[in-house]
Parts: structure tokens; sequence; C-alpha cells
């Protein structure tokens, strides 16, 4: 049996705590009221954190990544639409006309998009499928997502990815899903993460109505009754009730993470791997910051566990890393203002 390569046993490093203290001090001597930027104040000192810097440039270098894939509980009626809305959409990454793309083109981001595991051959859209695990992942309230193997290559192709966007010189990084039946191998992680009842954790995903809710808690349930005390292993975890494309994400959180660079997340999916990340790695979330707040109870359980407060809160529910992107102006913002205002002491009398 092959054995399993064991996780980099190396802490991760921390953003700055001196650079944080100072760009709080900055901050309470700029030409306001003390505090006065709320939210915004901790989102810069986070950012500066992270740069190293008192004050950092804004973030120019932004790079996004949308993970597909396919699942096998889609096939069970726990999402509103067909499985093969997951190749359709990778289409429309690529011809840059989904919601994630007009909001990257809007802000100058990097999209990038890859198919750990779509249900279908898009080995015609160069350089998408050179990342791809398998095709689809196991339905989890009957079988394990993946093979230890898959997860492991999983989790190595989404360092990879990292890596390879950290290369191009990303000085933040968001991270996006693409799966129809995602949400539920999401709820079933971030569930066996907390030790919360389906209940607690399945939302409307999609849109489903409250008979295909009922089917879903019940899809989670079993999964998370037939893993059993395995979910105590976070690899074990993504084995049984994860997918590829969450798998790479988790893989993608880490090495973003070792490499200082920070990563704004999105909805419920991100989440999800966030939370298994920081079991497999603790402090990763140091280098992350919440851009939304989506409609999904998970993702709120996690955002809770995680001590993460959103940017936004506009009742997103939508994925591909489209709140990452629309909260992304905000971190500008917080940024610039650190950077560009006056101080109090400096202004004439
Ligand atoms: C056209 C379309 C575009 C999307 N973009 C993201 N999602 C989002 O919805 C799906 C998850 O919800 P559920 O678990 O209910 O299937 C994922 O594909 C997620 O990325 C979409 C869904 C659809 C239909
Ligand atoms: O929280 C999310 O990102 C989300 C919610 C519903 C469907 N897809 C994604």
């Amino acid at each position: 049996m092959p054995t399993a390569p064991s996780p980099d046993p190396r802490p991760l490093p921390a953003p700055d705590p001196e650079v944080r203290a100072a760009a709080r001090t900055r901050l309470d001597a700029l030409a306001k009221p003390l505090g006065a930027l709320g939210r915004v104040e901790e989102l810069a000192a986070w950012w500066s954190a992270c740069a190293g810097r008192c004050p950092a440039d804004p973030p120019a270098a932004v790079r996004a990544v949308i993970l597909a894939g396919d699942h096998g509980v889609s096939a069970d009626g726990v999402s509103a639409y067909p499985r093969e809305v997951t190749a359709a959409m990778v289409r429309a990454f690529v011809a840059g006309v989904a919601g994630a793309s007009v909001l990257a083109r809007q802000h100058d981001v990097a999209l990038r998009v890859l198919d750990l595991a779509v249900d279908a051959d898009l080995d015609d859209l160069p350089g998408v499928a050179e990342h791809k695990v398998r095709r689809s992942s196991g339905a989890v309230d009957r079988e394990d997502a993946l093979t230890a193997a898959q997860t492991w290559a999983a989790l190595d192709a989404g360092a990879l990815v990292a890596a390879e966007e950290v290369a191009a010189g990303a000085d933040l990084l968001v991270l996006g899903d693409m799966g129809i039946g995602n949400t539920t191998p999401a709820a079933a992680l971030v569930a066996a993460s907390l030790g919360a009842p389906a209940e607690q954790v399945v939302g409307r995903g999609t849109g489903v109505d409250d008979a295909r809710l009922a089917h879903k808690t019940a899809v989670v349930t079993r999964a998370l009754a037939r893993a059993g005390d395995r979910v105590g292993d976070p690899v074990e975890r993504l084995t049984a009730l994860g997918s590829a494309d969450l798998a790479a994400g988790v893989g993608f959180l880490v090495a973003a993470a070792r490499a200082r660079v920070p990563v704004l997340l999105d909805g419920v999916v991100p989440l999800a791997e966030l939370l298994v990340a920081e079991d497999l790695q603790p402090g990763v979330v140091a280098w992350c910051a919440a851009g939304h707040r989506s409609t999904e109870p998970a993702q709120r359980l996690a955002l809770e566990k995680l001590g993460l407060e959103p940017v936004l809160d506009l009742g997103l529910r939508l994925g591909e890393g489209t709140g990452a992107l629309t909260a992304l102006p905000v971190l500008r913002s917080a940024a610039l203002l650190l950077r560009d205002m006056a101080l109090l002491a400096d202004l004439a009398p």
C-alpha cells in the first residue's frame, strides 16, 4: 500500500504582529475620531500585517482561482440545478461571461478556472484540466468521496496552483468554487469539523424547496453516520466527505499561508475548506479575511468558529468567488486610507 505523504511539519509563519501594532497606532493617529472607520480599520491592520509593512500599498496583483468539480450527490436531488451546469459554467468562465468574470474584470483581477473533477471532458480548454484528479467525486452518503491517494493528489494540486499564482506575482489571492451539489459536501465537512448535526449546517444552496432541503439534510446525516470517527483526522474527513475540488481548496489555502500571501474568502465552500485547512495546519486562518456572509448556515458557523467577521453582508449565495470580489474594493480602500490619510497631529490648528 502506498504510504500517505505527511503534512509539512514546520509551523506556519504568522502575519507580522509588530507591523499590525504599528498599523493600529497609525490608524489611531489618523485625521479622524478614534475608531471612526469601524471594521475597515481591522481590515487595514490585517492587510498591513500580511504585507509586512506599515503602511502597505493596496492589493495590486490580485489573482482568483475557481476550483471546479462535480459531486456524486448531485445525481440525487440535492440541488435545484442539474450536474451539466458545472461544465457549462467552466466554459462561461473561460469565455469571460460568468458573474465572477464580470467582477474580476471590473476590479482588475486575473481569473483562472481549473477542472479538478468535472464530470465532462474539458481537454479542449487549454490548461483547464491540467490538475484533474477524477471525473466527479463519490456520493458521500453512500461511499467515500475519494480514495486516500486521490485526496493527497488533490491537496498537492491545490498547493501547486497556489504556488503558481504566487510565482505569477500575486499579492492577494481569491478562492472560488464551481460545482453543482457542492454545498452538500461543504455542509458535511463543516458539520464534521464542528461536531454539529446536519440540521444546523444544511442550507438551500442554489435554492432548493422544502422537500429537497429535507432530503439534503438526510443525505448529510447519512454521510456523517457513514464516516463516523474517521472525521477526527482532517485528511480522512476530506476522503470520506469532501471531493477533489474541496481537497484542492484545502491544499491551496495551506500553501498560500505558507507563502505569506493572504486570501480573501468567499462563501460556504471556501469556508469549509478553511476549517479543514486550519485543522491540518493551524495558523492558516490568520492569512485569510472573509469577503462576505453567505446565506448558507454552514458558512456562518464556520465564520464564527474561525473568528472571522465578513466585510459584506449582501445576501449573496452565488459562490465562484463573487462575494470576495465584491469585497475587494473595501480592502483596497482600507489600505489606501491607512497609507494616504493625514495624521491629526499634522493638521494646521
Ligand atoms: C448557473 C449557476 C451558476 C453558479 N455559479 C456558482 N454556483 C454555485 O451553486 C452551486 C452550489 O449550489 P448547490 O449545492 O445547490 O448545487 C455551485 O456550483 C456553486 O458554485 C452556481 C450555480 C448555478 C446553477
Ligand atoms: O455560500 C456560497 O458561496 C454558495 C451558496 C449557494 C450556492 N453556491 C454557493
